[in-house]
């Protein structure tokens, strides 16, 4: 069986990188939406991933973006892959040269497997939770029953997920990877390293279950 892969999202400093890639995480997120209380500057993330060592997916966050503002952040940050966060259509978010995620905020009606296709280029669909007026980082989860037992394409889980609820998710919805940013902060946008140790940990007794 393979191993559920794991981004912690909505880094701000060297130590919470480290920290999360010490405790197993595969993938960091950056937040380049500027609403965002976890949001970060080019300079910054560049200064986290040149600190982390090889084999970190270092993930940029984009919500809705400037095509030019995308452009402006990857010519000063490294970022590996792109995470897009809004109504961004695929011609967009195959536009940058580089692999990215589409997120799929789920609402009744919410057909993954044609989302699937119409992303056809994206290496995985994000699913999170819909909240009106807010386009990610809700703290909520959603039903995951909802979700299609064969999407077509890789399904990262997200929303509202946590120490104490990742091993049961990660059991119900077998999915490729896991997203967690506000279920592992001890404050608006600071990481705890204990409680990101506590969610990998549920993570590995998920896949185990
Ligand atoms: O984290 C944010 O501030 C954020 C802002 C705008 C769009 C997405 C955002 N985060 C992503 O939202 C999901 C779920 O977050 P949470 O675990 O419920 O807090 C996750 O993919 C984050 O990467």
């Amino acid at each position: 069986m393979t191993r559920t892969r794991v981004k912690i999202c909505g880094m701000r400093s060297v130590e919470d990188a480290l920290a999360a890639v010490e405790a197993g995480a595969d993938a960091l997120g950056f937040v380049f939406y500027p609403p965002s209380k976890r949001a970060i500057d080019a300079a910054l993330c560049r200064v986290i991933c040149q600190a982390l060592p090889p084999f970190v997916e270092r993930v940029g966050l984009f919500v809705d973006e400037a095509p030019e503002q995308v452009r402006k952040v990857l010519s000063i940050a490294p970022l590996s892959l792109l995470q897009f966060h809004g109504d961004e259509n695929a011609a967009y978010c195959e536009s940058f040269s580089l692999p990215y995620i589409k997120a799929v905020r789920m609402k009744p009606g919410t057909d993954l497997i044609a989302l699937a296709q119409t992303y056809s280029s994206a290496q995985a669909l994000l699913v999170d939770a819909y909240m009106p007026g807010m386009p990610g980082g809700t703290g909520l989860t959603f039903d995951w029953q909802v979700l299609p037992d064969n999407v077509g394409k890789p399904v990262i889980l997200a929303g509202g997920l946590t120490p104490d609820n990742i091993d049961i998710a990660v059991r119900g919805v077998r999915p490729y990877a896991v997203d967690v940013s506000g279920g592992v902060e001890s404050a608006p946008g600071k990481k705890d390293a204990a409680l990101i140790s506590q969610f990998v940990q549920g993570v590995l007794r998920g896949d185990a279950s």
